[in-house]
């Protein structure tokens, strides 16, 4: 299973060190830290960034027994928010995460729950997809799970080249990357 490593804490005397660092950033881009709507702010900065790597996603594994085999389930359209990696900037994405079930069926919520843990880190898409897809195949013991992800990139729209864009990412694996009608099917399902 993929751990998401955790990470955060106060030093030595109690007081966050993220609190030291927002006040040095603000300085540091010509603002005034203690004029009066500033000054909180380190401190909600301090508790912006635990909330966001700290972020609890609760039980994840809650597992029914089946009998079905062959049943495809698709949950579609979760919303995330995570961080890019490169520029410490939000995206968001759609996420569609499908499996064919052997023997254990994951509880509808956990898929939920599972994109949201991935995402409460540092990703990039590509990794975020693939990230989920190995945690529902650990949970579940199914082989065959595809994760696709359609993503706004903030580092892309406000800032650099400011070009409107989606960016669509897959993780296939097992027969979703081995079988084309199972993927087409997939595929299809989702345009429907
Ligand atoms: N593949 C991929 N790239 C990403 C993701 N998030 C951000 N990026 C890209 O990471 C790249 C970083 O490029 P650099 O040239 O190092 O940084 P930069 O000068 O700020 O690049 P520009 O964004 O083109 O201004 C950019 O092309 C971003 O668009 C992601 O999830 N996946
Ligand atoms: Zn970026």
């Amino acid at each position: 299973m993929n751990t998401v490593e955790a990470r955060t804490g106060a030093d030595e005397s109690g007081a966050d060190p993220l609190v030291d660092l927002a006040h040095r950033l603000l300085k540091e881009i010509g603002e005034d830290p203690e004029r009066d709507g500033l000054r909180q702010t380190p401190e909600r900065f301090a508790r912006w960034w635990r909330e966001f790597v700290d972020y609890d996603p609760g039980t994840i594994d809650t597992l029914f027994e089946t009998t079905t085999t062959s049943q495809m389930v698709v949950v579609s359209d979760i919303r995330v928010w995570s961080l890019c990696e490169h520029h410490l900037l939000p995206f968001n994405c759609s996420i569609d995460i499908a499996y064919r079930p052997t023997g254990r069926l994951l509880g509808l919520s956990k898929f939920a729950r599972v994109a949201h843990r991935h995402a409460h880190r540092l990703q990039v898409q590509e990794r975020l997809v693939a990230d989920i897809a190995q945690e529902v195949a650990d949970i579940t013991g199914a082989q065959d799970v595809a994760v696709l992800a359609k993503g706004e990139h903030l580092c892309m729209t406000m800032r650099g080249i400011k070009a409107s864009a989606e960016m669509t990412s897959t993780a296939f694996l097992g027969a979703f990357g081995d079988d084309s009608t199972l993927r087409t099917e997939l595929l299809a399902l989702l345009r429907s």
